[in-house]
Formats: structure tokens, sequence, C-alpha cells
């Protein structure tokens, strides 16, 4: 009997890990997941985008406009920031991170300084914004590659 032919890629197993994490997400307005891989094509951290660990997440604001400290943006931890600190490695040299939205400036200075050398996305739907400008800014500088997901499988179904 030949082998299946149908399995999912490397890069569609890991981003589907990453946007399985984004379902953990409490954020209405838009959930992201992040997959840190290394070069032996292991898992070595998840995370997704939430307020920290002892923040109570029916007290604090998920708000996108009106006074900063209102809203969710000075206190929530995004799904890379997260991988990061959640990796069970110290060393994260070499590694690929896998995640749903282009990654933001603060994300892109940890990606560098932690030494990954690769991020694959899903979406860059705010690739206008200078955040995202300057993310691709320093990753280019840093030689740090990007590219959006090449997939043959539009949507991998879970059923339990
Ligand atoms: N790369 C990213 N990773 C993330 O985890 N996030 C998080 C921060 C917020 O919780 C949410 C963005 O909220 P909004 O501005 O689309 O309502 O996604 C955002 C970005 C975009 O830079
Ligand atoms: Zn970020």
């Amino acid at each position: 009997m030949a082998k299946r032919e149908d399995y999912i890629s490397w890069d569609e197993y890991f981003m589907g890990v990453a946007v399985l994490s984004s379902m953990r997400s409490k954020d209405p307005h838009t959930q992201v997941g992040a997959c840190i891989v290394n070069s032996e094509k292991k898992i070595v951290g998840v995370g997704y985008n939430g307020f920290p660990i002892g923040c109570n997440d029916d007290e604090v604001p998920w708000e996108r406009e009106g006074e900063w400290l209102d809203t969710k943006y000075p206190y929530v931890c995004h799904a890379e920031l997260n991988a990061i600190l959640n990796s069970i490695s110290s060393n994260l040299k070499g590694c690929t991170l896998y995640v749903g939205l282009f990654p933001c400036n603060e994300c892109a200075k940890a990606i560098i300084q932690a030494g990954i050398k690769e991020v694959v996305y899903l979406s860059d739907k705010y690739a206008e914004a200078d955040n995202t400008k300057a993310s691709k800014w320093m990753f280019d500088q840093t030689g740090v590659s990007y590219r959006k997901l090449a997939f043959t499988h539009p949507s991998i179904t879970i059923g339990f």
C-alpha cells in the first residue's frame, strides 16, 4: 500500500499549532498564536496574546479606543513574546517562529535578541502601521528572514 499523499506540510503543521494556540486568546477583536520551532523541527515554545499572569482578564479592559490606560494595549502580552518567554529552551538561536500576524516592533526586538532567524506569518493586516515598518527594517538589518505561509491545505479541521 502506498503512503498517504494528503498529509499536511511541516509549515502547515506548525502554523496549525499557532492557530490552535490563538483559540485560547480572550481578545474579542484579534486572536494571535505563535509557535517556535528549532532546527530539528521540534516545537520549543507556544503562546497567544493575553494579559500577564495574575491579571484578572475579567477585570482588565479589552477596549481598542479611549484613554490609553483604559485600553488593552498597555497590558496585553503579544503571542510572540509569550512564546519566547514560555519556551522550554533558553537557547532559541536559529529557530523559526510561526505566527498568525506579522510581529510588532517590540516583539521584533525580542525575536532578534533571542536569535530567532526566520518568521513565517499568515496575515500582515497592519502592514501600513509604523510599528510593522520598524519590524521589517530591523529584520532586514539583522538578517531575520520573513515570509508569508505557503500552503496547499487552506483549512485543517480538528474534530473531537
Ligand atoms: N503581532 C502581533 N501579535 C499579537 O499578539 N498582537 C495582539 C495584541 C492585541 O491583543 C491584538 C491586536 O489587537 P487589535 O489592535 O487588532 O484589536 O493582537 C498583535 C500583533 C500585531 O503586531
Ligand atoms: Zn508584538
